[in-house]
């Protein structure tokens, strides 16, 4: 049976450490760090995780600042708030919920947030070195970190393994790979022209699902020992419940924990974890700015 790697747990620990930082960050200079959170329209999932970041901010200590603008709002207006936010300087981090409607260029909005506040890591710049080698943005991306971090935490050698990570978006796939690359891995992506993923994702010693499809990944797809971290927050209908629906991951998580070595529950793994390297993005990015200009 797998060890259950438990993200609420680490995310509370690490929620914690930062909590502290804030409190002394605050008392050395009389500031805290602040975070923009910037939502357009009413989606209902975004408004859920635009609102667990809000949350998690209050706990913590850190200023949160809050923009909601309407669905039918301009890109030059979004783009005129984050250009206010950039000049704020007592925000730190700026991050745009996405997706954005289909009327906004998302990169292009996102190529207007300052590189010094993009926490999420989102920015083409900060994406553009994470890919070099030798090279490191200023902030890397939260939920390929929060991945990268479950693993550190769990005691998994990264170096020398087979990683294969499963979905090649931008926001996660993609960057998580370039983060196990980094770390000394070899790095196979798995995507939905892929012929034979089973096959693959056998061989994999570090599996990162993020495709965004209910349970596609088998028990009998993984390795047995391997590290299975699952991406996937799926939404499937469940009429038992009151919400009539609950979340499951990419991965079989019945099978595949009788195989793995380690594996992340959902709700309850990465999730947590990637509101935490905000956090924590956030809190860096303070320091930056706190300890430059005083
Ligand atoms: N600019 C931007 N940055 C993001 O980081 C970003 C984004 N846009 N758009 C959407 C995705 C998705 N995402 C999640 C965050 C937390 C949970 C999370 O905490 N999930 C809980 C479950 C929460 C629940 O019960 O609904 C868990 O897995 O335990 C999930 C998903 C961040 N994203």
């Amino acid at each position: 049976m797998a060890t259950v790697i438990d993200g609420k747990a680490v995310a509370q620990t690490i929620r914690s450490e930062i909590a502290d930082e804030v409190q002394l960050l605050s008392q050395k200079y009389g500031k805290v760090p602040g975070l923009a959170v910037v939502i357009v329209g009413n989606r209902k999932d975004s408004q859920s995780y635009v609102g667990m970041k809000r949350k998690a901010c209050a706990e913590l200590g850190i200023k949160s600042f809050d923009v909601d603008l309407p669905e039918q709002v301009s890109e030059a207006e979004l783009i005129k708030q984050v250009h206010e936010l950039n000049a704020n300087p007592d925000v730190h981090g700026i991050l745009v919920q996405l997706p954005l409607p289909k009327h906004i260029n998302e990169e292009k909005v996102l190529t207007e947030i300052s590189l010094e506040k993009d926490v999420d890591g989102f920015h083409p710049l900060n994406i553009g070195k994470l890919a070099m080698k030798g090279r490191d943005p200023l902030f890397l991306p939260c939920t390929p970190k929060a991945c990268l971090e479950l693993l550190h935490r769990s005691g998994v050698t990264i170096k020398g393994k087979n990683a294969v990570v499963v979905g090649r978006s931008n926001i996660v796939g993609l960057p998580a790979s370039l983060l196990l690359v980094k770390a000394d891995a070899t790095v196979t992506i798995v995507h939905s022209h892929t012929s034979q993923p089973e096959s693959i994702i056998r061989e994999a010693d570090i599996l990162i699902a993020a495709a965004g499809q209910p349970k596609m990944i088998k028990g009998s797809w993984i390795k047995p020992g391997a590290a299975v971290i699952d991406v996937g927050t799926n939404a499937v209908d469940d009429p038992t419940r009151k919400s009539g629906y609950k979340l499951v991951g990419d991965v079989d998580f019945e099978e595949a924990s009788k195989i793995a070595g380690w594996i992340t529950p959902v709700p309850g793994g990465v999730g947590p974890m990637t509101v935490t390297m905000l956090l924590k993005n956030t809190l860096e990015g303070a320091k930056r700015y706190i300890e430059k200009n005083n």
